[in-house]
């Protein structure tokens, strides 16, 4: 079973407008609340490649109620904790360019994390949990890191995607796939690449110092996979960019979900930029139909 973790969900408010006039009155005509958060995303794509996952989190408020609604509409399993404060929304605005403000989110108590922790309980030998993005107020800095000795005793795997020292904070545990973008990447390392070679040494440092995959995402421009013994390289899709949120979740979760099934990284990077690509290309998180129409522009070429 994966596990995917949101502990800092919202409802993404998506407005889409010609063009954004600073200081005045702009209005739209195209907006929608849809569920969001990194680890949600996931479980979004891991349901419409029909891989079992079960989405963890903390949910509160009236945002929290339609968040689980569009969830069970969507029938992906979730088994959120129920916080007393409310669910952020973050605003994604869609016009020349693409703006997102997000929410710092709802303060989480001492007891929720207790009864967030007990649902560790639940893991098994095989299990890959997916912790992803931002941590909600009131959650310690190392949050994650704390999480890691149950996983790792259950004898499960892990997967994080967050940025800086909470993300380098979990190496030494071994996380079986992490996905910096090359921004990301460069700032992990305080540099900026001026050659990809630059860059794959950097992402070669993040395998010797624990993780056993490295993906690094470069929007349109593709990706590379690097493992320990393989490196790997696939150009973007082509098509029309829509909107880019969720495309690294997406990719994860291709990743993941073909990783569980076939235990091949070049394979499981295959469908993970497919899956990144076919969410760039809409509106909200892809669907099979266009996971499988983006699929046959996909090529992994091994480079050593
Ligand atoms: N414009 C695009 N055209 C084609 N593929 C794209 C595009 N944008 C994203 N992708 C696909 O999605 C993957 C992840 O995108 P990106 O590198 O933007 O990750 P990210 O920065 O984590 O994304 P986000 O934070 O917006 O979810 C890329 O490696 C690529 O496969
Ligand atoms: O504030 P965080 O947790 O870093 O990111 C949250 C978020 O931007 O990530 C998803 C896209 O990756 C969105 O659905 C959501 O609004």
């Amino acid at each position: 079973m994966i596990y995917t973790v949101t502990v800092n969900p919202a409802l993404d408010y998506v407005i889409q407008l010609e063009k954004v006039n600073g200081g005045e009155v702009n209005r739209s005509n195209n907006c929608s609340f849809l569920a969001g958060g990194k680890g949600i995303n996931v479980s979004q794509i891991l349901n419409q490649l029909k891989i079992d996952n079960t989405a963890w989190g903390f949910v509160g408020g009236f945002t929290g109620k339609e968040l689980v609604q569009q969830l069970n509409q969507r029938r992906i399993v979730n088994d959120f904790v129920t916080i007393s404060d409310v669910t952020r929304v973050n605003v994604k605005i869609h016009a020349e360019q693409e703006t997102e403000i997000n929410a710092a989110g709802p303060k989480i108590t001492a007891q929720e994390i207790t009864a967030f922790k007990d649902r560790l309980s639940d893991l098994k030998q095989g299990d890959v949990v997916v912790l992803s993005g931002s941590l909600a107020p009131g959650l310690p800095r190392d949050f994650y890191k704390q999480l890691l000795p149950t996983i790792k005793a259950a004898g499960a795997e892990f997967v994080v995607d967050t940025t800086g020292a909470a993300l380098l904070d979990t190496l030494e545990y071994k996380p079986l796939v992490i996905k910096p973008n090359h921004h990301e990447l460069a700032d992990l390392f305080n540099t900026s690449f001026n050659s990809d070679e630059e860059m794959l040494t950097c992402a070669h440092k993040l395998l010797e110092m624990g993780a056993q995959n490295v993906m690094v995402s470069m929007a349109g421009k593709g990706g590379y996979l690097i493992t320990h013994d393989r490196f790997y390289h696939a150009k973007g899709a082509v098509g029309t960019a829509i909107n880019s949120v969720g495309a690294g979740d997406s990719m994860i979760a291709g990743f993941v979900g073909t990783y569980v099934q076939t235990g091949d990284p070049a394979e499981s990077f295959r469908i993970g930029m497919a899956c990144g690509a076919a969410t760039a290309f809409t509106k909200d998180i892809a669907v099979k139909s266009q996971i499988d129409a983006v699929l046959p522009q996909i090529k992994v070429e091994q480079i050593s």
